[in-house]
């Protein structure tokens, strides 16, 4: 299967997940995640808001804030083509959709973290593989993002990638710009390399 194959099939799948098991994998995840982060102390963490059939992120969103982390939310970049800019995201920030009809803060530029001040960096995917290969929407948002921080050594943030279990398959086929993901979380296990 080619990569266009890959996003529809693995797509279709997570969007046909009940309303209850979207519900328990994000109950899970949330569990998962606050264990395995329990030694951060107010941290800098950016999320995603769930969109497409991706595993839920508001339970995890809210025990973070509960816990003092702050909660950053990706922002398509006004005239960057392509990047993402990540902003502060409170119980009240204003928000606006975005082109593809995801929820973002209103861009407010006093609330931006640069990428490297952010502690963690969780990432949507749509499919991943046995080798931590990550597939997303096609967008190349977060590879071109994170592309300048793979080359250097990279200390932080670090970066999460979040899936179902239905989202892992035998191969994704890789392009030379991909950022294999070195930790990806399902609400079942940590995948780590
Ligand atoms: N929840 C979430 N937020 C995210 C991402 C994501 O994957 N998930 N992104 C990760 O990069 C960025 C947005 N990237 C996206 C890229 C394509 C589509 C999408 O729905 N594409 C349609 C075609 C839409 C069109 O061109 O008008 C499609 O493929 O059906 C959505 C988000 C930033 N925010
Ligand atoms: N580091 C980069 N520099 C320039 N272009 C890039 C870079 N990374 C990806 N791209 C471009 O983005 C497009 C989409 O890439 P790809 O299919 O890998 O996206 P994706 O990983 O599915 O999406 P996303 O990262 O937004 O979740 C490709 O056509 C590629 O040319």
């Amino acid at each position: 299967m080619n990569r266009a194959q890959i996003r529809e099939l693995v797509r279709k799948k997570r969007n046909s997940l009940t309303k209850k098991q979207q519900q328990e994998a994000e109950n899970a995840l949330n569990l998962n995640l606050i264990q395995q982060l329990k030694h951060y102390k107010n941290a800098k963490i950016a999320l995603y808001l769930t969109n497409d059939g991706e595993l839920g992120t508001n339970k995890l969103i809210q025990s973070l804030r509960t816990l003092n982390h702050q909660v950053y939310l990706p922002v398509i970049h006004p005239f960057s083509a392509g990047y993402l800019l990540f902003q502060l995201h409170e119980e009240n920030s204003p928000m606006s959709t975005n082109r593809y009809g995801i929820f973002e803060p209103k861009l407010n530029c006093s609330q931006i973290c640069p990428i490297e001040q952010l502690d963690i960096l969780f990432t949507p995917l749509v499919a991943f593989d046995a080798q931590g290969n990550r597939l997303g929407m096609g967008g190349g948002f977060y590879d071109r993002t994170l592309a300048k921080y793979y080359q250097e050594q990279w200390q932080k943030p670090i970066v999460i990638g979040l899936a179902h279990e239905c989202q892992k398959v035998d191969h994704v086929p890789t392009e030379a710009w991909d950022i294999p993901l070195k930790w990806i979380a399902t609400p079942e296990f940590n995948y780590r390399w």
